[in-house]
């Protein structure tokens, strides 16, 4: 049984230690935050409800033990493989680093989920950066299958191998991402698309609400059953010549981050997480949007699996 640490309880840590359990794995989690600690504990059973309506059921084996630590040494203590998921600060990744690696085996592989530093940077903060890795899952990562695998410079290539043959054995998709570009592939992909979206807004061309049915039921839609590069043929390659031609240099290329953005964070509107941010958000609406929203994700994805065939 491979044993596993989750190192961050925030966002992204609840999701993943209940998803790896299911798969049979022996996950540690730990986090510096009594209350993160508290928070997941509290969200496993309707992580795992989720899972069950996903029919991601336990191995014949079982489902993995899940054990709560505040001690670092204990958390990651004869682990084959810990996950850094602090928040995206390369400082606070940096100062978790340096604690994580001399407390594990030399064989043991450090992955981090970092949403897009270079994976390059990170391996300086280790012992072994040959035995290090990007492992970037997506929000929310109980639904989402699919995971981005990034060596840095250092990476070797059997840490590539375990890492996607450890994604493939939990029934997720790997997705190999060749070069260590900041982002690597789907936040750039994300982030061009925020940033326009952002931008529309901005001067006014469309209100948040009516973009978000716009690009939801329209390209977002689409692209959930054909991707972006079957798409141009789907609409024809000269269309997107043609198109690109006038639109390309017309489209936002902002180097900063909209005031829109910039003026709310400092206001400390940073969204659910603070009860407003584009949007505002009672408790009650945020449990709501919770379950409509995973409700939603599993019926799409289990059509798309082709387990519900409508
Ligand atoms: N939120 C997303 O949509 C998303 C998606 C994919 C990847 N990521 C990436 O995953 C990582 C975590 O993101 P998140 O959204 O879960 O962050 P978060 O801020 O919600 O949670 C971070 C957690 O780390 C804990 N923490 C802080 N310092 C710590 C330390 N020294 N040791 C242990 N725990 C510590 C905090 O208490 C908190 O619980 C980031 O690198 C982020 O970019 C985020
Ligand atoms: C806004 C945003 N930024 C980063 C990520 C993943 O790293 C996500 C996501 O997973 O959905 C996101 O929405």
């Amino acid at each position: 049984m491979l044993k596993v640490a989750v190192i961050g309880l925030g966002t992204m840590g609840p999701g993943m230690v209940a998803r790896m359990a299911r798969g049979g794995f022996e996950v540690r989690a730990f986090d510096t935050s009594d209350a993160a600690i508290d928070r997941a504990r509290v969200m496993l059973p309707q992580i795992g409800a989720v899972l069950d309506q996903l029919s991601i059921t336990p191995l014949a084996s079982g489902e993995g033990a899940i054990s709560f630590h505040r001690d670092l040494a204990e958390a990651v203590a004869g682990v084959d493989l810990v996950i850094e998921n602090v928040p995206e600060r390369i400082e606070v990744k940096e100062e978790v680093l340096r604690a994580i690696s001399p407390l594990v085996a030399g064989d043991c592989v450090i992955a981090s989920d970092t949403s897009g530093i270079p994976i390059t940077k990170l391996q300086a903060f280790v012992v072994n950066p040959r035995r290090f890795v990007g492992m970037h899952w997506s929000n929310p990562p109980h639904i989402i299958p699919m995971i981005e695998v990034i060596p840095g410079a250092a990476t070797a290539a059997e840490v590539v191998s375990f890492i996607s043959e450890t994604i493939k054995g939990l029934g997720l998709i790997p997705v190999l991402v060749k070069k260590d570009v900041p982002g690597f592939v789907e936040n750039r992909v994300l982030y061009a698309l925020l940033r326009e979206c952002v931008d529309l807004v901005d001067q006014g061309v469309i209100d948040a609400d009516a973009l978000d049915t716009c690009v939801s039921w329209g390209i977002g839609y689409k692209l959930s059953v054909i991707g972006p590069m079957a798409l141009l043929d789907m609409a024809g390659l000269d269309i997107y010549q043609s198109v690109s031609g006038y639109l390309n240099a017309d489209l936002c290329n902002a180097a900063t981050v909209s005031d829109a953005i910039t003026s709310r964070t400092a206001a400390g509107r940073l969204g659910m997480k603070t009860g407003g941010g584009i949007y505002d958000y009672t408790p009650e609406r945020i449990k709501e949007l919770g379950a409509e929203r995973a409700r939603k994700l599993v019926a799409t994805r289990r059509v798309l699996e082709g387990r519900d065939t409508p």
